[in-house]
């Protein structure tokens, strides 16, 4: 059973479609980083996952629950740190949590000791009884994702908790997050910086314009993306004259008298070093690019051109 399963979840805002038919697998206890640019579809689709939206169409499940039909039980299992508001500034820190605590009918008591350990978590245990209102913006991410967990959720979804936030508020909010898969969690998070989602997913999903244009390990991402269009540089100890290879190539640049690039649809890393030096060449370096994360991010979203 899968921590979040959706099939064909799609919403349409007047027209507006924000999420098309997204089929998503996330495997429990582990971090999910769903990544995109501004507008992608990002908080659409969290929200749908926590019955807070009503899809168009499609389903959604949460650890084999049916969104729609059981949108309490839902409630109950999942926690959610918003991209913006949801605090009260002019309550203290432990109050916040307290009247969040309220939601969930949790015992004074429990609510209390509970919140206690979550600010130690976060690190403002000794600013509990300051207003919220006074906090700086890492301060209020870290106490929203307090918040978020009150209910000691299996799943949480966090919608962009490194917004505004500094280098060390990057990090710290990383750690968090390393923390909480450490205790078993599944953390489903969105972003559209790169390098955040990368340091700290175990899989990632590419999202633009609603629709999930890959999803898996960094690696399965990337072997997915080279399918079809490889790249490999050839160096020779002579000057290197390609017109008449008969090893398939799709196409070819030169970046020098003894090196060039080659572009082909499968590894033919063999065929190459077998031809060449059948021709009299003796070959000194030939590698195959991998592409960067980043590269596959630009040119899936955007469509770039790989160099
Ligand atoms: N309540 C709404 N009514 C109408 N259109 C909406 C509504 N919410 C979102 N949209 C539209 O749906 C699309 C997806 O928006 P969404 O907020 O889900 O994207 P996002 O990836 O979270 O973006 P961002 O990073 O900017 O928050 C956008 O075109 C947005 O304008």
């Amino acid at each position: 059973m899968y921590a979040i399963e959706t099939e064909n979840l799609t919403k349409v805002y007047n027209g507006t479609v924000a999420v098309d038919h997204l089929n998503l697998k996330v495997k429990k206890g582990t971090v999910y980083g769903f990544l995109g640019p501004n507008g992608a579809g990002k908080t659409t689709t969290i929200l749908m996952l926590l019955g807070l939206v009503e899809p168009t169409e499609g389903t959604a499940y949460i650890a084999g629950i049916n969104v729609m039909e059981k949108p309490v039980e839902v409630k109950r299992i999942t926690g959610f740190m918003p991209a913006e508001g949801g605090l009260y500034p002019n309550m203290s820190a432990l109050d916040n949590l307290l009247y969040f605590s309220k939601f969930y009918r949790m015992p004074r008591n429990e609510a209390e000791k509970r919140a206690k350990e979550l600010l130690d978590l976060v690190g403002l245990r000794e600013v509990a009884n300051k207003k919220a209102g006074e906090f700086s913006t890492g301060m209020k991410q870290r106490l929203l994702l307090a918040q978020a967990l009150i209910n000691d959720p299996e799943v949480l979804f966090l919608d962009e908790p490194t917004n505004g936030l500094d280098p060390r508020g990057v990090i710290e909010m990383r750690e968090l997050i390393r923390e909480l898969k450490k205790d078993g969690k599944t953390v489903f998070f969105s972003s559209h910086i790169l390098p955040e989602v990368e340091e700290v997913s175990d899989e990632i999903g590419i999202i633009s314009r609603g629709k999930l244009l890959a999803s898996g390990s960094q690696e399965e991402i990337k072997r997915k993306f080279i399918e079809g269009r490889v790249v490999i540089t050839v160096e020779t100890k002579q000057p290197l004259e390609i017109s008449g290879l008969s090893t398939e190539v799709t196409d070819w640049h030169r970046e020098g008298p003894n090196r060039i690039t080659v572009y082909a649809s499968r590894d033919v890393r063999e065929d190459l070093i077998r031809e060449l030096t059948g021709m009299g060449y003796t070959v000194t370096d030939i590698h195959l690019h991998e592409p960067t994360l980043e590269e596959v991010f630009l040119e899936l979203v955007y469509g770039r051109e790989r160099e």
